[in-house]
């Protein structure tokens, strides 16, 4: 798939301010690929897409879950983890994005996971930085990024922040940002 076509895709299934937060993500992620030596087209595309099942029905969300195979553990945590996954799916199977990397972007964009791939670090971090993130503490991840140039501390930091919000709200944790906080932990 072409830029021009997922910026089609997204600008049309998503809200304005949605599409506009995704458009950031990408020139974000963009820029970090040029900084980390990443892959600039697969990171813009997979920042475009990233939330492109993030406003689907929950009912539609649990049918692609089965359909697409994924892990049924999935449904017995905040809905809000699904939209990676399925648009990672939608992707793959209804657009012809056969990419892996750009699969594995989407898909744990949300709770990340031990072992990322360059592409997917970067789409993950980006989403967290992009100029338009205002969350306590974004500016020290930007730093980490933009000043030490630690892509892993700055994964472990954000993977951090999500553990200790879920924590805080009684919430039950997806265990693959449990794995990738243990895995970017950089002191073990
Ligand atoms: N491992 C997890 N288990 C449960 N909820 C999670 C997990 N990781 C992230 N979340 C929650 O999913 C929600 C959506 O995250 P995200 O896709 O980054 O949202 P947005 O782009 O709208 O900020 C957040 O409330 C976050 O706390």
């Amino acid at each position: 798939m072409k830029k021009k076509k997922a910026n089609k895709l997204a600008e049309e299934k998503l809200p304005k301010k949605r599409y506009e937060h995704s458009v950031r993500v990408a020139e974000t992620a963009v820029g970090m690929a040029e900084q980390f030596g990443g892959d600039k087209e697969k990171v813009e595309l997979a920042g475009l897409l990233h939330d492109y099942a993030k406003y689907d029905e929950l009912s539609k969300l649990y049918q692609l879950v089965t359909k697409y195979e994924l892990d049924n553990e999935l449904l017995a945590y905040n809905s809000e983890i699904l939209h990676g996954p399925v648009g990672a799916c939608m992707m793959k199977y209804e657009f012809g994005v056969e990419d892996e990397e750009i699969f594995l972007a989407i898909h744990n964009h949300t709770t990340g996971r031990a072992q990322m791939t360059l592409t997917e670090k970067i789409v993950f971090v980006a989403d967290y930085i992009e100029p338009g993130r205002n969350q306590p503490g974004v500016d020290d991840i930007r730093k980490l990024i933009y000043t030490d140039e630690d892509l892993d501390k700055a994964i472990y930091e954000i993977s951090k922040r999500t553990v200790l919000y879920l924590v805080e709200k009684d919430s039950i944790i997806y265990p693959k940002t449990i794995d990738c906080l243990n895995y970017y932990n950089l002191e073990k």
